[in-house]
């Protein structure tokens, strides 16, 4: 696992872009996992701003979603569908085609997590995850107690992961009680993952991650056991 030490927020977004930005061009296929959340929107702007001016293209890139709340379509505007588009797609010459997130709509979403799953797959698996963390260690949904074996999957949210994420909405009874995401083991079967960890608010989960202690009850941990782990951190969190 390699750390990475960021001033700050500012630069820890930087950082990450630039880690990005050249993977992209050794590989204009990539295959990229991305997250949500407020920790990679400033790595978001910034590959905005150098697609803008450096050109850097993605019309031949993939995009795999970590997860999306059950129930919200893609133009209900607190789904991780459209924070995709508002925060990086609709800036990009990335096709539609190769944007793919699980759909909280389905009618059968057992079947849609299989499908999703299957769809990774197919593509040949994830180049570079992207990943931000719960205070709680969760990745993706994940939560405490999530079994490392699990694929794409269903998942109850904890009420921490639901007062966290009630800043997107107006309400907290406006959250989400489930959400589909990728799971551990699909997580795991990256070939390399970035995991952007920012703020005192995460001080403690990334103490827990380099303890090395490796437990289902802190999910993060399992990146103990990843091959090809980066970690960019600020001078906040660690
Ligand atoms: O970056 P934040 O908003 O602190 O959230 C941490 C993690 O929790 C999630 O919101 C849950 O999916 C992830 O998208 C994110 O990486």
């Amino acid at each position: 696992m390699r750390i990475i030490e960021a001033i700050d927020y500012e630069h820890m977004s930087s950082l990450a872009a630039r880690y990005l930005i050249e993977k992209i061009s050794t590989n204009p296929e990539l295959i990229l996992g991305l997250a949500t959340g407020g920790t990679p929107e400033g790595t978001y702007k910034r590959l905005i701003e150098d697609h803008r001016m450096n050109g850097t293209s993605y019309k031949d890139i993939t995009t795999y979603n970590l997860d999306e709340y059950v129930g919200f379509s893609p133009d209900n505007p607190n789904s991780y569908h459209a924070f995709m588009y508002k925060n990086l797609f609709s800036e990009l010459d990335i096709q539609e085609n190769n944007v793919h997130l699980p759909n909280g709509v389905a009618i059968d979403l057992v079947e849609e997590c299989k499908a999703y799953e299957e769809r990774i797959e197919e593509n040949g698996g994830i180049d570079i995850q992207l990943l931000g963390m719960g205070s709680n260690g969760h990745i993706g949904f994940n939560e405490p107690g999530t079994s490392f074996e699990a694929n794409t999957h269903l998942v109850e949210l904890t009420q921490s992961t639901r007062e966290a994420n009630a800043r997107f909405f107006t309400d907290i009874e406006d959250v989400p009680r489930e959400a589909i995401t990728m799971g551990i083991a699909t997580i795991m079967r990256s070939k390399e993952i970035l995991l952007l960890v920012s703020g005192e608010t995460k001080r403690n989960a990334l103490k827990e991650l380099l303890n090395g202690y490796v437990r289902e009850s802190f999910p993060a941990s399992v990146l103990n056991r990843h091959p090809n782990v980066t970690i960019i951190a600020d001078q906040k969190a660690l």
